[in-house]
C-alpha cells in the first residue's frame, strides 16, 4: 500500500515540494498547471506517481485522452462527467477518481472500477460499501478532519488530500500536518514490544531485498524527516539508528510503503555507493547470494545486473574490456546492435523451432541494447518507466510498421542478389528525368557542418594538451594504449621486418614514382625571362621545409600512399619529412612497411595517430611533434575536415595539399571493352570504402553487352574479401549509357573524377583533348588502376570529391613554392621607369611613385 496521503502540489516546476514530499510517491497536480507531452512525466522522480485534478477545468475527452496515454496514473474528474467519459466514453473506469458532492453514489457508478473523492465526513458503513472494490482508493478532500479520519481508518485503502503547503515532513510544525503523522497513525504491531518489523529494498530496478529491521514511531518520524535509513534499535530503546552514522554506510531515503495490513512497512533506500548492509560486511545484502551480492559490487541478477555493472563500466572500465571498446567506438557498438537484432529474428525463424536459442539472442540484443543506454545516460529503471508509460495508453496507434522495413522475404532475397549492381540510367531516354542524372554524379558526402561538429572537439583538445590528447584519443578511436606518441628516426629494424618481395616491390615502386616525380623538378635553377630591354624577370623554385604526410590506417593500412607522399618530398629537398599514421588495432604497432618507406625516405618521424587528431598534431605543434608548413595525404572525412579546418586558420600557418577523400573512379567503356577488366576496375576503388563511388559510363552498348558488365561485376564482387564494402558502394553507384563519345566525355568532365578510365578502342586519341577535368588517367583496357596506386610511377594521392576541376594530384610542385625575383638595370628604368610612376599616380601612391623617381632623376633620365 502506498503511503496514506496524496498531496497536492502547486505545479510540475514546484520542484521543493516534490523533492520533500517524494517519499510518499505520488501527487496531485492541478490540470492547469499540466502542460502534457511525450515526455511530462520525465521531470518526476521515477517512483512518483502523477494524478492530475481536472474537477475546476473545463476539460475536453482528448484532453483527458492525452493526460492518460502520457502516464497520469488517475485523472480526477466531477461526477456529472462519469457519463461521457467512462460510461460512454469507454475510457477504463481505474484511472479516473470521481469526486462527489454528498455521499450519495449511484449504483451504476458503483460498478465501476474509479477511486471516489469525497469532501463530507463518510460513515463507516460508507466507507465500507464505497471501498468495497478492493483496487479502489478513497480520497478524502477536507484538510481539518483528514487527520482523524486516516487514524480512524488506518487500514482502509484511503488517502487524504492535502496542500502541500499545509503539509511538513519534520516530525511536527506548528500549524502543519506532519506527514509522519499519518504514515504511523494507521499502523499497528501485535509485537509485544511495540515495533513494526520493517523490510528494506533498494529501489527499481532491482529491488534487492537488503534486510529485516525494526522501526518505531520516533525512527520512522526521524527519517522522513532526514531523508534517510533511520531505524529503532531493539536492545536500547531509547536510541535511534542512524543507519551509516559512524561507518558512512548511509541510505537515502526513496519512499515509504506499508503492507495490506499495515503491520510491516517497507523502506526503499538507495545505499551509499560501495557499501553493502549485511552485517557480515562482505555481503551487500543480508539475503546474500554468494558472489552475486558483494559489497560494492553490482547486485540483482538479470537485466538489474547488467545495468549496474554496465555504469560501472561506463565510469571506470579496466583496460581491455570489451565494453569499453563498444562505449569508445560509435560504429562499432551501432553494427553489433543491428547484428544481433538480425540474429535474433533468424533465431525465431530457424527450423525446428530452439527457444533456448531465441532466449540466447535476445539476450545478446539486451546487452547492446543497454551498453547504447548507458552511453547515453539512460538507466535501465528508466527504460522501465518508459514501458509503464507506454502500457498505460488508452489509445493505441496502428502499429505498422515503416515501408522500409515492410519487405517481405522475396524482396530481400531479391535484394540480395541485387546486391552488387549499380543502377543504370538512361542519358538518352526520353523517360528519364535530368535530375537522377544529377543525383547518379553526386557524391554521397557527409555534410562539412555535421562533421566538423565531431572534429572541431578534437582539434581543441590537441591544440590545448598536446602529446596527452594525441594518446588518448589514439586509445579511444584505435583501441592502442601508448606510451609516446612518437616514434624517431633511425627506426628500429624489429619494427620493419617485412619480406624480401616486399622489400623489392617498394624498391621497384619508389624507384619509379621518383624518376617520374624528379623529371618534373625545373630544368633550370632559376628560369630567366627579359620582358623588356634591361628587365630581367626570374624565377626559382625552393622546397617547404616541413612537411607532415598522414598515411591512413582505418579501413586498409595503405604503404603506398607513405610512398605517393614521401618520395616527391624527398625529390623536392623537403628538410623534415614526417609521416602520421594510426598504428594497427591487433598489432597496436605501426605497419612494417609503413616504417621501411619511412626510413628510406629519411624521414625524421612517425606520429602515431590517425584521424582529425594527427593532422592537429602537425598543423601545430606539440610538445613532441614538429609543427609542420604543410600537410598532405588522403584520409577518411574526419582527416579532411581537419585539413581543411588548419589551412583556414591563420594561427595554424599550414597549408594543405587538397581535399582528398573518399576514392573513386569513372570508367568509359564502349562496346570493345573486356567486361573483366572494366568490372576489375570498378572493383578495385569500390573495396576502397563504403563512402567511395564508382561510375561506369557505356558508350553505345548492347543490351547483351550491358549484362555482360554487370555479370562480370557480380561474379568478380562475390568473391572479394570485402564484398560488404563493395556491396554497400556499388548501393550507391551508377552506370550510365549515352550514346557518343562526345557525351561521355562530356559527363565525365563534369563529373571531373579522381581516377579516369578510358576502355574504349583507339583510347590513346582521346588523350588530352577530350579531358578537361580528372584526377589521372589510364588509357586503355591494359592500364589498370592499381599500376598507378602502386607501381607505375604516377601519383595516387588525388582529388576527389570533384576537385579535379581546380587541383592537380599531388606531384613535386606540391613540396615546393616559387619565388621570384628581378633585375631591373638603367635600361630596365628607362624602358618601364614613365609606366610605373603614371600608374602610381593613378593610384594616389605618391611614396611608389617617387621610388622610381628619385633614382631616375639621378641618373638624368627624366
Ligand atoms: N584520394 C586519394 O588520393 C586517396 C588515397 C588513398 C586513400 N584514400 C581514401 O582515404 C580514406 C582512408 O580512410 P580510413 O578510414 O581507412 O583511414 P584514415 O586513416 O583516414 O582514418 C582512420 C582514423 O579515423 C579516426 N576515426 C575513426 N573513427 C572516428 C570517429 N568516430 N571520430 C573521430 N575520428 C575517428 C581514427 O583516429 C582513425 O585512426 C578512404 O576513404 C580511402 O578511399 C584516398
Ligand atoms: N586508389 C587510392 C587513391 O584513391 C590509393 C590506393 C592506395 N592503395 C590502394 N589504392
Ligand atoms: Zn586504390
Amino acid at each position: 500500500m502506498t503511503f496514506p496521503i496524496l498531496p497536492i502540489i502547486s505545479s510540475p516546476s514546484n520542484r521543493e515540494a516534490i523533492a520533500e514530499f517524494s517519499v510518499v510517491g505520488q501527487i496531485l497536480l492541478p490540470f492547469e498547471s499540466v502542460s502534457i507531452s511525450k515526455h511530462f512525466l520525465h521531470q518526476f522522480p521515477n517512483h512518483v506517481e502523477v494524478n492530475v485534478d481536472t474537477t475546476s477545468a473545463k476539460v475536453e475527452v482528448d484532453q483527458i485522452v492525452e493526460l492518460l496515454n502520457g502516464g497520469i496514473k488517475q485523472v480526477f474528474i466531477k461526477e456529472s462527467q462519469v457519463d461521457e467519459f467512462i460510461l460512454s466514453g469507454g475510457l477504463p473506469s481505474s484511472r479516473f477518481a470521481v469526486k462527489f458532492d454528498s455521499s450519495e453514489v449511484s449504483d451504476k457508478v458503483l460498478e465501476t472500477d474509479s477511486a471516489f473523492v469525497f469532501n463530507c465526513e463518510l460513515t463507516k458503513d460508507e466507507i465500507k460499501k464505497y471501498g468495497q472494490n478492493g483496487n479502489r482508493g478513497l480520497y478524502y478532500e477536507n484538510t481539518s478532519i483528514a487527520q482523524e479520519l486516516a487514524n480512524k481508518l488506518a487500514s482502509e485503502d484511503i488517502y487524504p488530500i492535502i496542500s502541500s503547503e499545509s503539509l511538513t515532513s519534520a516530525s511536527s510544525e506548528c500549524g502543519k500536518i506532519s506527514i509522519s503523522s499519518l504514515f504511523t497513525a494507521g499502523l499497528t504491531t501485535d509485537r509485544p514490544d511495540g515495533l513494526f518489523t520493517t523490510l528494506i529494498t533498494t529501489p527499481a530496478p532491482s529491488y534487492t531485498a537488503l534486510g529485516v529491521v525494526y522501526s518505531s514511531v520516533e525512527s520512522i518520524h526521524a527519517s522522513i524527516a532526514e531523508k534517510q535509513g533511520v531505524y529503532q534499535s531493539r536492545k536500547r530503546r531509547d536510541e535511534l539508528w542512524y543507519k551509516g552514522k559512524t561507518s558512512g554506510a548511509t541510505q537515502k531515503l526513496v519512499k515509504l510503503e506499508k503492507d495490506c495490513d499495515s503491520d510491516v512497512v517497507k523502506f526503499i533506500v538507495e545505499p551509499r555507493e560501495g557499501y553493502g548492509f549485511c552485517h557480515l560486511d562482505k555481503n551487500f545484502t543480508c539475503f546474500h547470494d554468494g558472489e552475486l551480492t558483494q559489497k560494492g559490487e553490482s547486485f540483482g541478477k538479470g537485466l538489474a545486473k547488467l545495468d549496474s555493472t554496465l555504469q560501472d563500466r561506463f565510469q571506470s572500465a579496466p583496460e581491455g574490456s570489451y565494453t569499453k571498446r563498444l562505449f569508445n567506438d560509435e560504429p562499432l557498438l551501432i553494427a553489433k546492435l543491428k547484428e544481433e537484432l538480425d540474429e535474433l529474428i533468424e533465431a525465431g525463424q530457424s527450423s525446428p523451432k530452439d527457444s533456448n536459442e531465441v532466449a540466447w539472442e535476445c539476450a545478446d540484443l539486451f546487452y547492446f541494447a543497454m551498453v547504447w543506454c548507458i552511453k547515453n545516460g539512460v538507466r535501465l529503471a528508466d527504460v522501465e518507466r518508459n514501458l509503464d508509460i507506454k502500457s498505460s495508453k488508452v489509445t493505441r496507434r496502428k502499429g505498422d510498421a515503416k515501408p522500409a522495413y515492410l519487405k517481405n522475404d522475396n524482396e530481400k532475397t531479391e535484394q540480395k542478389k541485387e546486391e552488387y549492381k549499380m543502377e543504370t540510367i538512361y542519358v538518352n531516354d526520353k523517360s528519364t528525368d535530368p535530375k537522377d542524372i544529377s543525383k547518379a554524379l553526386n557524391r554521397p558526402v557527409q555534410k562539412t557542418a555535421d562533421i566538423m561538429k565531431l572534429v572541431l572537439p578534437i582539434i581543441e583538445k590537441v591544440k590545448k594538451e598536446g602529446d596527452k590528447a594525441l594518446l588518448e584519443l589514439t586509445s579511444k578511436f584505435d583501441g592502442v594504449k601508448l606510451e609516446t606518441p612518437i616514434l624517431r628516426a633511425p627506426f628500429p629494424a624489429e619494427l620493419m621486418n617485412i619480406s624480401e618481395d616486399m622489400k623489392e616491390a617498394i624498391d621497384l615502386s619508389m624507384s619509379n614514382i621518383e624518376k617520374f616525380h624528379a623529371a618534373q623538378l625545373p630544368k633550370e635553377k632559376i628560369m630567366t625571362v627579359e620582358t623588356a630591354p634591361g628587365v630581367y624577370c626570374s624565377r626559382f623554385a625552393k622546397a617547404i621545409e616541413n612537411v607532415g604526410l598522414y598515411v591512413p590506417g582505418g579501413t586498409a593500412v595503405l604503404p603506398s600512399t607513405a610512398m605517393m607522399l614521401g618520395v616527391p618530398a624527398k625529390v623536392a629537398g623537403c628538410s623534415n619529412i614526417i609521416l602520421a599514421s594510426p598504428p594497427s588495432r591487433s598489432t597496436g604497432k605501426l605497419t612494417p612497411e609503413v616504417v621501411y618507406v619511412a626510413h628510406k625516405l629519411g624521414a625524421k618521424c612517425i606520429v602515431m595517430a590517425g584521424g582529425a587528431q594527427a593532422v592537429t598534431a602537425m598543423a601545430y605543434g606539440t610538445e613532441s611533434v614538429l609543427k609542420c608548413d604543410k600537410i598532405l595525404g588522403p584520409g577518411n572525412q574526419f582527416v579532411t575536415a581537419a585539413k581543411m579546418y588548419v589551412q583556414n586558420d591563420t594561427q595554424a600557418l599550414c597549408s594543405i595539399d587538397m581535399p582528398a577523400g573518399p576514392s573513386e573512379v569513372l570508367v568509359i567503356a564502349d562496346g570493345k571493352a573486356d567486361a573483366d577488366f572494366v568490372a576489375s576496375d570498378l572493383l578495385s576503388q569500390a573495396e576502397h570504402g563504403v563512402d567511395s563511388q564508382v561510375i561506369l559510363i557505356g558508350v553505345d552498348l548492347t543490351k547483351e553487352k550491358l549484362s555482360e558488365f554487370e555479370s562480370a561485376v557480380k561474379k568478380q564482387a562475390e568473391v572479394l574479401p570485402r564484398k560488404d564494402i563493395v556491396a554497400k558502394c556499388l548501393s550507391h553507384s551508377y552506370t550510365l549509357l549515352v550514346d557518343t563519345y562526345d557525351e561521355a566525355f562530356k559527363l565525365s568532365n563534369k563529373y571531373a573524377p579522381e581516377h579516369l578510365i578510358l576502355q574504349v578502342e583507339n583510347a590513346r586519341s582521346f588523350v588530352p583533348d577530350y579531358i578537361e577535368n580528372a584526377g589521372s588517367v589510364f588509357v586503355g583496357g591494359l592500364s589498370p588502376e592499381s599500376c598507378g596506386d602502386y607501381s607505375s610511377g604516377t601519383n595516387h594521392t588525388l582529388p576527389t570529391y570533384g576537385y579535379a576541376r581546380q587541383y592537380s594530384g599531388v606531384n613535386t610542385a606540391t613540396f615546393q613554392k616559387f619565388i621570384t625575383s628581378q633585375d631591373v638595370t638603367e635600361e630596365g628604368l628607362k624602358s618601364i621607369g614613365k609606366a610605373v610612376m603614371t600608374l602610381a599616380e593613378v593610384e594616389g601612391l605618391e611614396a611608389h611613385r617617387n621610388a622610381v623617381h628619385v633614382r631616375m632623376e639621378k641618373l638624368g633620365l627624366l
